[in-house]
């Protein structure tokens, strides 16, 4: 027992020793203390903070060293840790050899330790702590220092709630510290969304003051002052319509589950209109209940702009799988799905339905001459026209190329499907303005209705076509209803095409020959040449048939240049024979002549035959001539100059530019027969011709006249100065061994013996 000064001055002592010591150094000093009992091999301190066992501090006798680890006793080895933990239940000192105690292994003490001693600090009755001792004498001397350390066990209680509380105070600050952390974080995260988001958000109360709000709000609304949108009330800053709209929304907002969504337009500042999408939601306090309304509104203008434009371009592209690109009329797929809900349509209501097939005549030509582009524009112009023809109700549809249809419905009076296809061909064959030509076409058509000549879409398309290939036979320029028994023909005139390839090649051709007249002498000054095609099958095929078939396909090239071959290597037979001096005159055919070489290929051919050309004639219709007047100007010039002679035919039947006509270095016009057959009875077929033989004159021209079949279209001719003749009241056309006869026999009786000779 101590005396009351001497316990006095050992709290003294304590209180130095302790004074101003953190709780680490607390612990360490605390290990020491016991640690300098030799006996005591390892020292530690183990506290109980908040119910887990803490390891504060070890000291071991061999390394001198007292570590801190202040870390949970669970997660340390070498340590009797159960038992401890019994120590702290009872508050009880526990000591023994551990050879004793079973329940010990190796791993729960260090090597060389013979005795174990617990020694838990009370505080009012409850362990706070446990010094946990090792010694590797026997548990004798453990308790021995154990009682020497009286003193050290009464001052730890105090010495380690201080440590407890420190601790504690420590992880409260700590706490504190990391909390305080936190929220100047939120608030900076805060603050940096707030100013730095392309986003207009803010936060209001259910009065419809703003608390808080993006920079945003700032550049875009006109809100200039320093605070913005905060502080103010919707209806301070909105229109009274739109913040009333506002306000009201936030209150239904107020029972709401869950986001809202909505669009809303807003214009900014510089007055462009931009679409946003605002999410609401309502914010809680802990007790769930609202005490504001947060929006955030995105701009979303520009994604509302790519979803317009794939909108537009879906429909774009759905428009453009309905519809032929150049002229913007429904296409093959649209007609069809068109044409069978109006099959359906008229199969309800007992009605007719028209299909009529269109195609455009000499377009091959057309577009081959004047290009690509020029054929383009025609197309367009023609759908245009066609869309004129019709009513609205009607459907106009391009199914390519030059093939158009056209479906009437509500059909009562088959005599207006006539008036209609009538309107088409009139419409069609107005000469349409083209890169500054006029350029007159014609359409061919086919008309099959419905129930009578097919009951299905393909049905009535095929007898269309069939009718349609009637009307081209038929000449072109006119319409055919579907009639049975067309098939035959126009299998026909499609089988003709391949057929005259064929004649090209296995010499199916031939020439005749129709001879010209001088009208004053009666003399022969010329004969014309013209193609015949001897059918294996067919027999003679008219050139009425196959000149246009070929023009259309591209073959008359090839054709053409086959007919002047011959023509000049008859020519030349004829007048190498010495009983025909005149010329061969030949057609030309618009293709051909537009060959850029094709001087080159005549000049080819008479240098082949040996024909002179002063023997040879070239004929082009007017029309052709004038369709590209100057470009015949250039090519005209270049055969005139090898001395060919050039030939207007078909004279009065096109559009002549006299400007142009003097212009073309040409030796005759050919009036056309359409104004000679009457010519001796009709006055305006007299005065086309008489002023054709007059301005023929006054260009010192040579005049001739076609198709003259009567002698008194041959005086009227006579009287009135033409200068020549050829027509079947002279002599018909005939072979080259037939003219060969005549020539032979003294020539070619006219006036009152004329030679008619039959066709071959
Ligand atoms: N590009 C080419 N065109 C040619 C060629 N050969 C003929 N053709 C053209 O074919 C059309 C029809 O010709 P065709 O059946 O030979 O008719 C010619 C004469 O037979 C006919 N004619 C002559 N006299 C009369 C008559 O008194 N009455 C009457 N009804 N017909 C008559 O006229 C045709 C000649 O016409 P044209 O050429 O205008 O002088 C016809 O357009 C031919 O041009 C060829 O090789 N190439």
């Amino acid at each position: 027992m101590q005396s009351k000064s001497g316990a006095v001055d050992l709290i003294r002592k304590f209180q130095q020793l302790f004074k101003d010591l953190n709780q680490k150094q607390i612990a360490e000093r605390l290990i020491k203390l016991v640690m300098a009992k030799p006996a005591v091999s390892r020292a530690v301190l183990v506290v109980d903070r908040d119910d887990q066992l803490i390891v504060e501090t070890v000291g071991t006798s061999s390394s001198d060293k007292v570590v801190s680890l202040s870390r949970p006793m669970a997660q340390l080895q070498h340590l009797p840790a159960d038992t401890i933990r019994q120590s702290f239940v009872t508050g009880k000192q526990w000591m023994a050899n551990v050879a004793d105690v079973e329940s010990l292994t190796e791993r729960d003490y260090l090597a060389g330790t013979r005795s174990i001693l617990i020694y838990p600090i009370l505080d009012s009755g409850k362990p706070i702590g446990a010094f946990y001792c090792e010694s590797q004498e026997d548990v004798g001397s453990l308790i021995k220092a154990a009682n020497d350390l009286e003193t050290v066990w009464v001052f730890s209680t105090l010495l380690i709630r201080q440590l407890i509380e420190m601790r504690h105070h420590e992880e409260q600050a700590e706490k504190y510290r990391v909390a305080e952390q936190a929220l100047w974080a939120s608030e900076t995260y805060l603050k940096a969304i707030l100013y730095h988001s392309p986003t207009l958000i803010a936060v209001k109360d259910l009065d419809g003051n703003v608390i808080l709000a993006s920079e945003y709000y700032k550049q875009l609304m006109a809100v200039d002052d320093e605070e913005g949108y905060v502080g103010k009330n919707v209806f301070d800053v909105f229109p009274v319509e739109l913040a009333r709209e506002l306000w009201q929304e936030d209150q239904g907002m107020s029972q709401a589950t869950q986001n809202v969504e909505s669009e809303l337009e807003i214009m900014h500042k510089d007055g462009s209109l931009h679409t946003y999408l605002m999410v609401k939601f309502p914010l809680k306090d802990k007790s769930e209940k609202v005490f504001g309304i947060c929006s955030i509104c995105t701009d979303i203008t520009e994604r509302k702009q790519a979803e317009d434009a794939l909108r537009e371009q879906q429909s774009r592209l759905n428009y453009m799988a309905f519809h032929d690109a150049l002229t913007g009329l429904p296409n093959r797929a649209l007609f069809y799905d068109r044409l069978n809900h109006g099959l359906a349509r008229a199969k309800r209501s007992g009605g007719k339905l028209v299909a009529m097939l269109l195609d455009l005549d000499r377009f091959k030509y057309i577009n081959d001459s004047l290009g690509h582009d020029a054929g383009d524009l025609l197309l367009k112009a023609i759908s245009q026209r066609l869309k004129e023809c019709v009513r609205d109700m009607d459907t106009v549809a391009r199914l390519g190329g030059d093939e158009f249809v056209v479906v009437l419905e509500g059909i009562h009076d088959i005599e207006d499907v006539g008036f209609v296809a009538q309107k088409i061909l009139a419409t069609i064959s107005r000469p349409i303005t083209i890169q500054g030509h006029d350029i007159s076409t014609t359409v061919s058509i086919g008309i099959s209705v419905y129930p009578d000549d097919g009951t299905q879409a393909d049905e009535l398309l095929k007898t269309a076509d069939i009718a349609m290939y009637k009307a081209k036979e038929s000449g072109k320029n006119n319409y055919q209803f579907y009639a049975e028994g067309m098939n035959a023909s126009a299998v026909n005139f499609l089988l003709l095409e391949n057929d005259l390839r064929r004649a090209i090649e296995q010499d199916q051709l031939t020439l005749f020959y129709q001879p010209q007249f001088d009208l004053q002498t009666d003399s022969l000054v010329g004969m014309e040449a013209l193609v015949r095609w001897q059918h294996p099958e067919r027999g003679l095929v008219s050139p009425a048939h196959f000149i246009p078939l070929a023009e259309e396909t591209g073959l008359i090239v090839q054709l053409s240049e086959w007919v002047l071959r011959r023509a000049c290597e008859q020519q030349k037979t004829w007048l190498k024979s010495g009983r025909y001096a005149g010329k061969v005159a030949v057609n030309l055919s618009p293709r051909q002549f537009r060959q850029a070489n094709f001087p080159e290929r005549v000049a080819e051919i008479l240098a082949d035959t040996g024909l002179p050309a002063t023997h040879l004639e070239l004929e082009i219709t007017e029309s052709s001539a004038m369709e590209h007047a100057s470009e015949t100007i250039n090519m005209m010039n270049v055969l005139n100059q090898m001395g060919i002679s050039l030939a207007i035919d078909d004279f009065g039947t096109g559009y002549s530019s006299l400007a142009y006509l003097k212009r073309f270095p040409i030796h005759k016009l050919k009036i056309d027969r359409s104004f000679i057959c009457d010519v001796a009875t009709n006055q305006n077929d007299a005065a086309i011709a008489k002023s054709i033989i007059n301005l023929a004159h006054n260009m010192s021209l040579n005049v001739v006249a076609e198709g003259v079949e009567y002698d008194n279209q041959a005086k009227w001719l006579r009287e009135r100065g033409c200068d020549q003749v050829q027509g079947f009241f002279y002599a018909k056309p005939m072979s080259a061994e037939q003219i060969e006869q005549h020539l032979v026999h003294g020539g070619f009786e006219s006036d009152n013996n004329v030679v008619h000779l039959e066709l071959a």
